[in-house]
C-alpha cells in the first residue's frame, strides 16, 4: 500500500462554494501523511501558540479539541496526487515538531485553476 492509498480517497467530495459553511460539519476527517503535504509558503508563527498547541495534541483527554487541518487534494494530468496545505500553520507546525507521522485533515478536491488562485503564475505544471 502505497501512502496515498492510506488516505480513503473517494470519501473526498468537491464543495460547491455555496455548501462549504454547511458541509464543514459533515465532511470526514482522514489521517494524512504528514510528508505528503506540500506548503508552498513559510509560516509566520507565533512560538507561544505553537508549544500550547503541541501540548494539547499531545494529550489523548485535549487533543479532540484541535480540528483539522484543511488541505486541497489536485490530480494532476497525468493522475498524479498532489496535497497543497496553505492554512493551518500553526497545527501544522505542533504536528511536526511532535514529530507525528499523520494529521488529521478535511480534503477539499480541488483544481489547477484553485491551485493558481493561491500561486499566480508560481503554479506549477502537475504531472
Ligand atoms: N492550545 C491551543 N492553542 C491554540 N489553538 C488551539 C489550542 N487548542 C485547540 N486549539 C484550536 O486549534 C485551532 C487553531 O487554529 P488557528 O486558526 O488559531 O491556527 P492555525 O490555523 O493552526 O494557524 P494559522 O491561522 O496561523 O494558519 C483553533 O480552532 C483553536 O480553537
Amino acid at each position: 500500500m502505497t501512502e496515498q492509498e492510506n488516505i480513503d480517497l473517494k470519501t473526498s467530495e468537491r464543495l460547491p462554494e455555496h455548501l462549504s459553511v454547511q458541509a464543514a460539519h459533515i465532511q470526514e476527517v482522514h489521517n494524512v501523511p504528514m510528508k505528503v503535504l506540500i506548503r508552498p509558503f513559510p509560516s509566520v508563527l507565533d512560538e507561544k501558540k505553537v508549544v500550547s498547541l503541541m501540548e494539547t495534541i499531545e494529550n489523548p483527554e485535549t487533543v479532540d479539541l484541535v480540528p483539522p487541518i484543511d488541505i486541497l487534494w489536485i490530480k494532476g494530468r497525468q493522475g498524479g496526487d498532489y496535497f497543497y496545505s496553505f492554512g493551518g500553520c500553526h497545527r501544522y507546525e505542533a504536528y511536526k515538531r511532535l514529530k507525528q507521522e499523520f494529521i488529521p485533515c478535511k480534503i477539499f478536491k480541488s483544481t489547477i485553476s484553485d491551485l493558481q488562485s493561491y500561486l499566480g503564475g508560481s503554479t506549477p505544471d502537475l504531472l
